[in-house]
């Protein structure tokens, strides 16, 4: 069978993930595209030279009785939208990060899931897929480090231009906060953010960087910088220190070049190359597990503990204080989800 795809929002990340379903993947085709550019939806359609039918929102998408899956890479304020219709709809969606922008909102979605009474959601956190987190992950959970003590993170970007207000906390933390919880099989607990001296490469009123420092139940104390204008490229880093040793995410692979007596490595610039593998893999399991009827990735229980996380960041960063994080027991109906 071949998975019939709607996709909502042809922006960035949109096209990106037509661009790998149409030509690098298997097992999907896009058939509805829509974005509140018609235009440039017109257009993305024509320069995948796809078969697809542009709709005039993102509810006709849903509805059609040609999409058997949505998409959802539309702004972060109109994914718990679309993300509701495609429960009431009944159809699969695989909606980028953030699933809501508020808890409430992923909790809303949570509870018309559990309502419907079968999954239907996956959250675009991919750094599951990743090959170095997996490694990663592997190391920890072989005891290869001992127990997991510390872990010491860095999210740079060089720029970042749509980034206003507590998006660095609520758009790019989210990635660490739902990866370090998968990596450390782990909730959090308390949340500190400490805010360093600005840069003058922010945008006006733009504070950055952050440090975020967060504790698991496990008693795990993680610190985060996020610098999101850090000028000199788009760099994850992180480092776990165990009891009887310390294990890094491997840097993404490149040529090591002596040259003009220098030895040096390149270091990427866009989050699209840094993770691309990743996005491959987690598009391809989406669509394999989306054809049996199963959802095996992050789940909108995860998408939900995350938007908690982050909002008590924003409540830390404005308050100075250490907010608790306070985190129900994972409903039954998630539970299988710890699998992965
Ligand atoms: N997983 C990741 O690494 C990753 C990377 C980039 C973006 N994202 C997430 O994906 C989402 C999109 O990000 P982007 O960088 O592609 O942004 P973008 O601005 O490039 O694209 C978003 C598109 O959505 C369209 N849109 C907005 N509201 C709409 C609506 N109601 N109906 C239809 N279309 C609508 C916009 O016109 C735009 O074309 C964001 O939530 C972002 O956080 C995730
Ligand atoms: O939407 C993007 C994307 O998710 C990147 O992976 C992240 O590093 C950016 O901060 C965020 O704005």
């Amino acid at each position: 069978m071949v998975l019939k795809i709607g996709v909502i929002g042809t922006g960035a990340i949109g096209q990106d993930h037509i661009h790998r379903i149409s030509n690098t993947l298997s097992g999907a085709k896009i058939v509805a595209v829509t974005d509140v550019n018609a235009e440039q939806a017109k257009a993305v359609v024509n320069n995948e030279n796809m078969d697809a039918k542009v709709y005039e929102n993102g509810h006709d998408v849903i509805n059609s009785e040609d999409v058997d899956a949505v998409i959802v890479t539309s702004w972060g304020p109109t994914h718990e939208e679309f993300v509701l219709a495609s429960i009431a709809a009944g159809k699969p969606v695989f909606c980028e990060k953030p699933l809501a922008t508020t808890a409430e909102g992923c909790k809303r979605i949570v509870d018309a899931e559990i309502a419907h009474g079968k999954q239907l959601v996956q959250v675009g956190f991919m750094r599951r897929y990743d090959k170095g987190y997996r490694a990663l992950k592997h190391v920890i959970e072989h005891g290869r480090i001992g127990e997991p003590l510390m872990v010491h993170c860095a999210h740079r970007a060089p720029s970042a231009p749509g980034c206003t207000g507590d998006m660095a906390l609520t758009d790019s933390f989210p990635h660490e906060i739902d990866v370090l919880r998968w990596l450390l099989n782990d909730d959090y607990v308390s949340a500190q953010v400490i805010l360093p001296r600005n840069t003058r490469f922010a945008a006006e009123g733009l504070q950055d960087p952050h440090i975020v420092l967060l504790e698991t139940k496990q008693g795990i104390r993680v610190d985060t910088e996020i610098f999101v204008n850090c000028q000199y490229g788009y760099d994850i880093q992180c480092q776990v220190v165990g009891e009887t040793g310390i294990a890094s995410l491997p840097e993404p692979s490149s040529v090591l070049m002596r040259s003009e007596a220098k030895l040096s490595t390149e270091i990427l610039v866009d989050w699209k190359d840094r993770f691309i593998d990743s996005y491959d893999v987690e598009l391809q399991e989406w669509i394999n597990c989306t054809v049996k009827g199963e959802v095996n990735g992050p789940s909108a229980w995860d998408g939900y503990v995350v938007a908690v996380t982050a909002d008590a960041c924003v409540k830390a960063k404005h308050t100075g204080q250490i907010v608790p994080i306070s985190i129900q027991e994972r409903p039954s109906f998630y539970i299988k989800q710890l699998v992965l």
